[in-house]
């Protein structure tokens, strides 16, 4: 038999209401219990509840009837007041009936495992609950909505419409079907590998999406990269002076630009250091800017041009900084920008720059991106197995199937059609309590 749970689904502390939701077969026994009986299913209603002669609240109560409910099962919503007593007298009366606090995550558990959505959709769950930026609850929406999941669907469709073509010929090898049936497979698959590897791609972008876009600073030791990361993020973060050799650790600061969440990384200034610690900075300033998605090379007037030209990809830019100073002189290919952070010369049009950037980077191409690192690596199995099978479909077309198989059941892992139970506990551990 199922537990029945409960959770506070609102933050904890004092606020004008709290919600505790309920869900499991004992949901209406345990209203009944708290005095909450004579409920319409979906209709909001008073009621004073309590529960041993004590008064708990009066509270608006809601009940939903299974499998018409967020879980699929029995359920309810106590809108309390909301204050710290109230709500610890409500969860001891629950407690007392039989009602356990739920774990993070396992209403919607609860709704995958009773099919009211599937995995890619729960995920999109907390994803909107994390969203801190416009562009992060639009992606979320659009994978809560099943475009994900449909996008998934579709290539499986695919996938099984060769399966079929694969085995008729396997199965039917003589008179029945036309021959080289198998062959008329090849077009089918090569679209497919098409479309799979346009989604891996979009990877990156729906995981920059979700986890902020990695934009570094980096450049000469007094370039004035510390001013410029105080001047982005609007506050006295990073220390300033002018000796050479200030910022060590990399300072990594989350802001918001254009509606997108970014990491902006200040990093130590590159020269050649007898000093181990200043040595250990520069190491995690170059190894930072390999793996960020975007470098701003801060130079001031005078400073070598060489820098950048190691390191620099061409979609970077050059912040040519200290221009109330004099300008900077380039044979670097990269685009420029000069800025002062002393006199904010600038300044707005690099805000502006950054934040086209990342709109032509990260905004909705033609495909609901893929957000997640477990997607993007079922896609990538997908995909080299439909490769496989594309090459054997050409020599030994009875080795193909084998191969459609393997790339159908990692799709399907995805939305968690089959072999979920392996996943299910990182997927919803990363839930917060009520949800
Ligand atoms: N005139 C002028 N001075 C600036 C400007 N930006 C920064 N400075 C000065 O340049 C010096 C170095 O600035 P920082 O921001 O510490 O430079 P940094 O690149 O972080 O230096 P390191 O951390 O040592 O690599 C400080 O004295 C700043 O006040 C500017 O736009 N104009
Ligand atoms: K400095
Ligand atoms: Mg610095």
């Amino acid at each position: 038999m199922t537990d029945t749970i409960f959770a506070l689904a609102t933050p904890p502390g004092r606020g004008a209401i709290a919600v505790i939701r309920l869900s499991g077969p004992a949901v209406e026994s345990a209203l009944t219990a708290l005095g909450a009986t004579k409920l319409k299913p979906r209709v909001a209603a008073v009621r004073d509840l309590t529960y041993a002669g004590d008064h708990i609240d009066q509270a608006l109560v809601l009940r939903f009837v299974a499998p018409s409910s967020y879980t699929g099962e029995d359920s309810a919503e106590l809108h309390l007041h909301g204050g710290r007593a109230v709500v610890e007298a409500a969860s001891r009366a629950l407690i007392a009936l039989g009602v356990r606090p739920a774990e993070p995550g396992e209403f919607t558990r609860r709704a995958f495992q009773n099919s009211r959505m599937d995995l890619a959709q729960a995920e999109a769950v907390a994803d909107l609950i994390d969203a801190e930026t416009s562009a992060q609850a639009r992606q979320a929406l659009g994978q809560l909505d099943g475009k994900l999941s449909e996008t998934y669907a579709g290539f499986r469709r695919d996938l099984l419409h060769a399966l079929a073509l694969v085995e008729a010929e396997i199965d039917f090898p003589d008179e029945e079907v036309p021959d080289n049936l198998a062959r008329t497979a090849g077009p089918v698959l090569d679209r497919l590998a098409d479309d799979l590897r346009r989604a891996v791609d979009t990877g990156r972008r729906g995981e920059r999406v979700r986890d902020g876009y990695r934009i570094v600073l980096i450049g000469e030791t007094n370039a004035g990269k510390s001013s410029l990361f105080n001047a982005l993020v609007a506050r006295e973060a990073a220390i300033v002076t002018p000796i050479a050799g200030t910022t060590r650790d990399v300072l990594d600061a989350d802001l918001v630009i254009g509606g997108y969440a970014v990491t902006l990384s200040d990093t130590a200034g590159l020269r050649e250091s007898d000093d181990p610690v200043e040595a250990e900075g520069v190491r995690r300033a170059r190894l930072r800017a390999e793996q960020a998605d975007l470098r701003l090379w801060v130079r001031a007037p005078g400073d070598p041009d060489g820098v950048a030209a190691d390191y620099a990809r061409p979609e970077d830019l050059v912040v040519a900084n200290k221009s109330d100073l004099g300008s900077i002189h380039t044979a670097s290919c990269l685009e420029v920008l000069s800025v002062s952070t002393e006199s904010g010369q600038g300044l707005p049009e690099l805000h502006d720059w950054i934040a086209a950037r990342l709109s032509a980077d990260l905004a909705g191409a033609d495909f609901p991106a893929v957000t997640r690192e477990r997607h993007r690596l079922r896609l990538s199995e997908a995909l080299s197995a439909v490769t496989a099978a594309r090459v054997a479909l050409d020599v030994a077309p009875e080795m193909a199937g084998d191969d459609l198989r393997r790339a159908a059941d990692a799709l399907a892992r995805v939305t968690g059609a089959i072999g979920v139970e392996d996943i299910l506990g990182q997927v919803f551990s990363t839930f917060c309590i009520g949800k």
